[in-house]
């Protein structure tokens, strides 16, 4: 598998335009106010949103990318990044398994696994992986995560132990920002913290620099 063809995953805050959260903005606006702040990766995350509707949701969103010289990654759908010729595809255990994923999508995209820790992130090398989505970090009320909080000295573990760049997930935001770009982690999900914020790009903007200034060596 030649993975010099696909493109890196930059690092840094790693912004995610879902429909459950503000569920009254549409998903372009999002995207578009992400970009304005300088988003450089965005994760589409359609939980809600009927397939037909998601498709043509996803060719905007890419093309907006695209155009914003960001990755676009699809959440859970193989089907969709194909079709929308999105970056890549994170998924995680509900989903298409990373095997799967690789062999849709070819040598070409990236694709993002959850992982719980170390082994997983182990084993998702093996099936193919780019980077794993590690979490929850903190508390979060976007998603039911069916495993414990790790705090940052959890997520640093895995950090250590990870085989592939690791993104932490759940419960991110602008006041703990410094303390997980700390932990070494490639990027830091985010996804309430961006949204609910009333003026969204700003806040990528100020999310950016916190990363900055606690980055390892940074
Ligand atoms: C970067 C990143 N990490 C983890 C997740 C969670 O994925 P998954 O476990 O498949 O849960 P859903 O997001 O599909 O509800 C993620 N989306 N992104
Ligand atoms: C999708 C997902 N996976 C683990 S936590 C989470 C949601 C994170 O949302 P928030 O950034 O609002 O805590
Ligand atoms: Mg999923």
């Amino acid at each position: 598998m030649n993975a010099s063809l696909r493109p890196l995953l930059p690092p840094g805050p790693y912004l995610l335009c879902d429909d459950t959260v503000r569920p009254d903005m549409p998903l372009v606006a999002k995207a578009e106010r992400l970009l304005a702040g300088g988003a450089r990766v965005v994760q589409l995350r359609m939980k809600r949103t009927p397939v037909r509707e998601a498709l043509e949701v996803a060719r905007q969103v890419v093309q907006l990318c695209r155009r914003a010289g960001a990755v676009c990654l699809l959440n859970d759908r193989v089907d969709l990044a194909l079709l929308s010729d999105a970056h890549g595809v994170h998924v995680g255990d509900e989903d298409v398994p990373p095997e799967a994923a690789r062999s849709l999508l070819g040598p070409g995209r990236l694709v993002g696994v959850t992982v719980r820790g170390v082994e997983g992130a182990i084993a998702a090398r093996e099936a193919g992986a780019d980077y794993v989505g590690v979490g929850p970090v903190f508390g979060t009320t976007t998603k039911q995560v069916p495993a414990p909080v790790l705090g940052v000295e959890g997520l640093a573990r895995v950090v250590k132990g990870s085989p592939l760049p690791v993104v932490g997930i759940g419960g991110v935001g602008l006041d703990n920002m410094p303390w997980v770009a700390a932990t070494g982690v490639h990027g830091a999900a985010v996804v309430s913290d961006a949204l609910l914020a009333q003026d969204i790009a700003e806040r990528v903007r100020l999310l950016a620099s916190a990363f900055e200034q606690g980055r390892v060596g940074g």
